[in-house]
């Protein structure tokens, strides 16, 4: 059976603590590939302000290096809210010989209870929970838990940054950091 991770997220940008927390479970759990699952429309928060295609073309940029690594437009090709359940549900429908792995943040795995379906969810798929600074793990839901190097790297603060003419270099891969000048994001213009 193949074991497949996905990391779901709004990607708004892409930065360097996903690429880390992606690379540490592939590993740890010894998975085949970790695909990366950009939100049409985030379920629990606001719509990004980012255009799709911009997203898209920064995870395609900042994941080419990593065989690894790929790009699943999923969500997008769906459109409308991104529930995982519905995501899910589909990926099993295509692959039912694949076992998936959805990685997550501690911050999502306190949200866990809001989650859409959360209890037919947690029956398709293994959660894979990773520490994020001021966040807990610990949970009543099925969630493995890998230890990754903590980053405290958010798509907020990258935006912040930007925002507030700060450095976002060695926080976002350069070739990211090069379509966020090219497209003028995050900076007010
Ligand atoms: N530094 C980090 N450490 C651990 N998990 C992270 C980190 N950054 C993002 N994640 C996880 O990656 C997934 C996708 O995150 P997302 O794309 O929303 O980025 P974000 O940094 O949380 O964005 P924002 O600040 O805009 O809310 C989520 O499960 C989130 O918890
Ligand atoms: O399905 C849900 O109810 C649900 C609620 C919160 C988050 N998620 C998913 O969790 C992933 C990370 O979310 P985010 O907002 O941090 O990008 C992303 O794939 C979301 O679609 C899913």
């Amino acid at each position: 059976m193949k074991k497949i991770g996905i990391l779901g997220g709004t990607f708004d940008p892409p930065h360097l603590g996903h690429l880390l927390i992606a690379e540490e479970v592939n590993h740890k759990l010894n998975l085949d590939q970790v695909w990366f699952i950009p939100s049409y429309e985030p379920p629990h928060k606001e719509k990004s302000n980012t255009k799709i295609e911009q997203r898209i073309a920064m995870i395609e940029t900042a994941i080419k290096d990593n065989h690894n690594f790929s790009l699943s437009t999923i969500e997008v090709d769906r459109l409308g809210k991104s529930y995982t359940f519905d995501t899910i549900k589909l990926l099993k429908e295509k692959f039912p010989e694949t076992m998936f792995y959805f990685i997550i943040g501690a911050d999502m795995v306190e949200y866990l209870p809001k989650w859409y379906k959360i209890d037919q969810l947690t029956q398709l798929v293994q959660f894979v929970g990773v520490k994020r600074p001021e966040y807990k793990l610990n949970t009543n839901y099925p969630v493995i838990e890998v230890d990754i190097p903590v980053m405290e790297i958010s798509s907020t603060m990258i935006r912040e940054r930007i925002a507030n003419n700060q450095s976002v270099r060695y926080l976002v891969p350069s070739n990211v950091l090069e379509l966020i000048k090219e497209y003028h994001l995050y900076d007010g213009s």
